[in-house]
């Protein structure tokens, strides 16, 4: 392990320990970003305010009317003391403090903070005792009040902030949901709920936790991506999305005690840094067991972890493994003549789990994280038939400004390999490759 200067999207230079895993889609390079993603760019006015710790007035005002949200801010949850540390934090060096002001918003009022609304209160009540607070300093704590109020409201206006760009609507997502993504309705019913309800719980008590289950070209990581999409503008490239692919960055099984560290680091700075992070764990089947039991503190029922609430992050696991036993459940049903859309969770979801569990290359092998039941879901995607892949061709063809030529569709698709060979019935590399095979069509 050693370290570089490296700079970040945001512009700022600073010191990153090298992950002997490369970095994570979005800016992972951030990885344990302890300041917010962007600091120099949402950093409200008052920040200058409130590093004078001679003044309580000002950490007061700040606290009183910090965002509704993380917004990025992060001087609500580390002072600018530890600045000058945040070396040693990203390295996690053993014994280094962190100074907080109390706890941020989102993980309830801290007596401390309780105590500065109820003096703010007090004095705002009292005209007398404000009247006797010296003229400037009031000047320049209702001046840090308006901007610490306003700006970081204006700021989330026009850029990507942790969990407030845009409220997420259901409607959207179910639209996005049904108008993309084909053949799944038990996923789509399940993302949907889990989703919106997870969102808009103010205080949910654990992560959400989906672990995403099927047969290659299913819709896995596309529904990933709906998600991300739907709860942040820039989708997985925004600053608060991370995808993990297990080959890319946690290669080598001998450096498994390594990436658990470097895991546990990476996810608890994103959270310190916005509660409402999103981890995408693609290839969890070649995920190296007992890695991602690393994570487990931070899917437990814990109000804190180290001081960290993770309670309002999402974790999604992304796998093949178990794609077998989905498939026995809708070849039945389809042998036995019944519609595929009559499959009901309680069919699939705990063979799934146990098959999960039981499989060594499932990257869950006896892991303690479905032994605690700490996963919410086991999101079955179904193998697509025939249908569903003319569908995906069809979008396809709109997306690149073809008029559908259903004689063309139907070429596509049959061109598609399909199992059990005798039956044909679902395509073996699902949707993945039809856009390849379009090109050939129409090749000019
Ligand atoms: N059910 C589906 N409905 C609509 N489009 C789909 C569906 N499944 C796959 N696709 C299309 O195929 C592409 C590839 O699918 P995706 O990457 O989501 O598969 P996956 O299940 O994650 O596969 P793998 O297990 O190999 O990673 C998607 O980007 C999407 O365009």
């Amino acid at each position: 392990m050693s370290t570089i200067s490296t700079s970040l999207n945001s512009g700022r230079s600073s010191r990153l320990v090298i992950l002997p895993m490369p970095a994570p889609q979005s800016r992972a390079q951030d990885v344990p970003v302890l300041f917010g993603p962007s600091p120099q760019a949402c950093r409200p006015l008052w920040v200058g305010f409130v590093s004078s710790r001679s003044w309580p007035w000002n950490r007061i005002a700040s606290r009183l009317l910090s965002p509704r949200s993380s917004c990025c801010h992060q001087p609500r949850l580390y002072s600018s003391t530890t600045i000058s540390n945040r070396d040693s934090l990203r390295a996690g060096a053993p014994g280094t403090k962190r100074r907080r002001w109390g706890r941020g918003r989102e993980g309830g009022a801290g007596p401390g903070m309780k105590l500065g609304r109820a003096v703010l209160g007090l004095l705002l009540l009292a005209p007398s005792v404000v009247q006797a607070v010296e003229p400037i300093s009031l000047g320049l704590a209702l001046a840090g009040v308006l901007t610490g109020y306003i700006y970081p409201r204006l700021y989330c206006l026009f850029a990507e902030c942790c969990g407030q760009k845009r409220s997420l609507s259901r409607e959207a997502l179910q639209k996005d949901l049904d108008d993309k993504l084909f053949g799944q309705h038990l996923a789509k019913k399940i993302i949907l709920n889990a989703v919106f309800g997870f969102i808009n719980n103010p205080k949910p008590k654990k992560p959400l936790t989906l672990s995403l289950h099927g047969w290659t070209g299913t819709g896995k990581n596309f529904v990933s991506k709906i998600i991300a999409e739907n709860i942040y503008e820039g989708g997985l490239n925004s600053d608060y999305v991370h995808l993990f692919v297990a080959t890319l960055h946690f290669p080598h099984a001998s450096n498994i005690t390594l990436y658990k560290d470097q895991l546990q680091l990476w996810i608890r700075g994103n959270v310190s840094a916005c509660a409402r992070s999103i981890f995408i764990f693609d290839e969890m089947d070649k995920m190296h067991a007992g890695l991602i039991d690393a994570i487990k503190p931070f899917l437990d029922y814990y109000d804190l972890v180290d001081g960290v609430s993770y309670q309002k992050a999402m974790f999604i696991f992304l796998s093949n493994a178990g794609a077998e036993r989905i498939t026995d459940v809708a070849l039945d049903f389809w042998r036995s003549g019944k519609q595929r859309e009559d499959i009901k969770l309680k069919d699939i979801e705990h063979a799934l789990s146990v098959s999960v569990f039981n499989n060594k290359n499932s990257g869950f092998w006896h892991s303690s994280l479905i032994d605690r039941n700490l996963i919410d879901y086991f999101v079955p995607f179904l193998p697509l038939e025939y249908k569903h892949l003319k569908m995906c061709i069809r979008v396809e063809m709109q997306s690149r400004g073809y008029e559908i030529d259903e004689d063309i569709v139907s070429r596509v698709a049959e061109e598609m390999t399909f199992f059990p060979k005798e039956e044909r019935v679902f395509s073996d590399k699902g949707c993945k490759t039809v856009f390849t095979k379009l090109d050939y069509y129409y090749d000019d």
